[in-house]
């Protein structure tokens, strides 16, 4: 029988009041997981003008109203917020960023913080690598205190890295205590697809490391459906808008995978 991942809808909302129009729909879709894109949230502001305090400010409502209303429908609550550098939106400086989802992780309840790998592994040892480092680990500290899941991330939009190099990277997200190891990558053949399956399926079986695995574009989308088989845990779904290309509807995500298993063999 084909493994089905939990399915993930983003929150993309730009403002408080589409934001919770959005949500309402969401949770009529009746997803296993929501992932709320903050970065997407804070997207139209002028975030470098404004202090750490007032951007908490623009974001403590639509918090207690995400974790509050899905704990309620026992739905579970991602929180992204996500660099520029790795497909963000908002224009964040990378330690004001940080600060702000150790605040948002002390403020209420949430199951997963996604945090990109890089954040950590960032090259130069400069001062500001140095605060960036300890707020990671107060990340990670905090997330294991609360039991918050953390997903380790790495992203790229243009390309997919090698196996040997996605390898590596699962390695390395697993020396940092990732309880999940996500990779979303865009293929530029289907060779890269196949590459992205075997690391996911490397990842869960030979190194013992939950994972969550996403070719993007057209040429990955089968990656969304079939993931499951290679691992993968969670696959993400389209709600009002995508928030990566090449998500699906979760209906159709549903039918394909109804139409495999009802098919007798
Ligand atoms: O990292 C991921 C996966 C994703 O990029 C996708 O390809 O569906 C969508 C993002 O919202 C999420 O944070």
């Amino acid at each position: 029988m084909i493994k089905r991942p939990k399915i993930c809808i983003p929150i993309v909302a730009t403002n408080y009041d589409d934001f919770i129009e959005e949500i309402n729909l969401i949770i009529g879709m009746k997803p296993d997981l929501i992932e709320w894109r903050v970065d997407q949230f804070l997207s139209l502001l002028e975030v470098s003008n404004l202090t750490v305090e007032d951007i908490k400010l623009e974001l403590v409502k639509p918090l207690m109203y995400v974790s509050s209303i899905l704990e309620h429908e026992k739905i579970e609550l991602i929180l992204t917020l996500r660099g520029k550098h790795e497909g963000g939106s908002a224009e964040l400086d990378d330690t004001v960023r940080m600060m702000l989802i150790f605040w948002a992780m002390t403020q209420c309840k949430i199951q997963y913080i996604d945090l990109e790998l890089e954040l950590y592994d960032h090259g130069d040892a400069t001062e500001k690598d140095e605060v960036l480092s300890l707020l990671f680990k107060q990340i990670v500290n905090e997330a294991r205190t609360q039991n918050i899941k953390l997903i380790l991330s790495n992203h790229d939009f243009t390309k997919t890295p090698s196996f040997q190099d996605m390898v590596a990277i699962i390695k390395r997200a697993q020396s940092l205590r990732a309880d999940l190891v996500k990779l979303a990558y865009m293929p530029s053949t289907s060779e890269d697809v196949l590459s992205l399956l075997a690391a996911s399926q490397y990842g869960a079986t030979v190194l013992n490391q939950r994972m969550i695995a996403l070719s993007m574009g057209e040429i990955g989308r089968i990656s969304r459906i079939i993931g499951g088989e290679f691992g993968s845990e969670i696959t993400f779904a389209r709600g009002t808008y995508p928030s990566a290309p090449g998500q699906m509807s979760i209906e159709s995500m549903l039918h394909s995978w109804d139409s495999v298993l009802m098919d007798e063999i």
